[in-house]
């Protein structure tokens, strides 16, 4: 193993050994496959995009890598070596941190007390907390990122969202993770605090981590994924490399692709002269007008078959 000069992380000392690798991974609940057949590949210095609709089995991958929930089905490697995560804990000493969306921070405590917060520095015999390491470490590593807050002793809930998700990022990485789940970093963040984030993300890829982003949104996705794999209940259904992927492809991939180009051509062949703008919020079928004689036939025609 080699550290980082940047973060102090320990790498692979083989960069080509995929820092984590699911084969065929699979996890049940009772008789629901959450998630069947998935193939991720994790490399250092690299964002992997997850992207997916509700119910496409995101939260399960993630739980499943964080060590929430087992897998059932398939290997899981972490530096090349089959791992089965009993606890969060042990996901997180192997190198695994998961930031969620709810973000683990005490909204009335100081910046750097959430920074340190279940890890203090002590000193003396005493073992009083050591608040000045605390602070100037905390310092480094929010600048070494490109953080600026002015004032780490103001309270985590006046820092705008963007930042709050940069605190949770850093955090994880100084504590020593080597692959980041970010969960939705950006949901709830508007243009600006996203770009905030995503900046972040191509920060922590510069400095060697294994990126794993998860994410509703493939504009948010295209401008830092290396990597992008669409799961749809359950499965893989894209899973390309950025040199072989437009942002239009992604984007229509995650709209519904082939069935929106099925819908589409299915509505471009209806006529439009028996489509009926819609009525009272109720929209409806005009009945195919039929000339005199059609209607004799077909009331002929139900007659023969009575
Ligand atoms: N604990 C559970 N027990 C039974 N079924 C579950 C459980 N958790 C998830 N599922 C099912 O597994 C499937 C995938 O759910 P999951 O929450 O992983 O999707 P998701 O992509 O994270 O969705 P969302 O974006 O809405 O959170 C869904 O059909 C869901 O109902």
């Amino acid at each position: 193993m080699t550290a980082s000069i940047e973060t102090g992380i320990e790498m692979p000392d083989n960069p080509t050994t995929p820092i984590l690798e699911l084969m065929d991974v699979g996890k049940s609940y009772g008789n629901v496959h959450a998630v069947r057949g998935v193939n991720i590949t994790v490399r250092q210095g690299e964002v992997t995009c997850v992207l997916g609709d509700n119910g496409a089995g995101k939260s399960t991958l993630i739980k499943v890598i964080a060590g929430l929930h087992d897998y059932t089905d398939g290997e899981m490697r972490v530096n090349g070596e089959i791992r089965h995560f009993p606890s969060p804990r042990v996901a997180l000493s192997s190198g695994i941190a998961t930031v969620y969306q709810d973000l683990a921070l005490a909204p009335l405590m100081s910046v750097w007390r959430n920074f340190f917060l279940g890890n203090e520095m002590h000193k003396g015999i005493l073992g009083t907390l050591d608040t000045k390491s605390m602070k100037r470490i905390c310092g480094t590593e929010l600048s070494k990122m490109g953080i600026v807050i002015p004032d780490l002793d103001r309270p985590v809930a006046r820092l705008s969202g963007g930042q709050r998700q940069c605190l949770a990022i850093a955090r994880a990485i100084y504590f020593g993770a080597k692959v980041i789940i970010l969960d939705e970093p950006t949901a709830a963040l508007g243009v600006k605090q996203s770009g905030v984030v995503l900046k972040y993300i191509v920060k922590a890829r510069d400095a060697g981590l294994g990126v794993i982003f998860i994410t509703h949104n493939p504009h948010h996705a295209y401008l830092v994924g290396s990597h992008f794999i669409i799961l749809k209940l359950g499965r893989v259904v894209l899973d390309e490399h950025r040199d072989r992927l437009t942002l239009e492809q992604l984007t229509t991939e995650m709209s519904g692709g082939q069935e929106l180009a099925d819908l589409s051509h299915e509505l471009e062949s209806m006529d439009p002269a028996k489509v009926v703008a819609p009525t009272q919020g109720k929209a409806h079928v005009a009945a195919p007008e039929l000339s005199r004689d059609e209607l004799a036939e077909v009331v002929a025609e139900e007659k023969e078959t009575e």
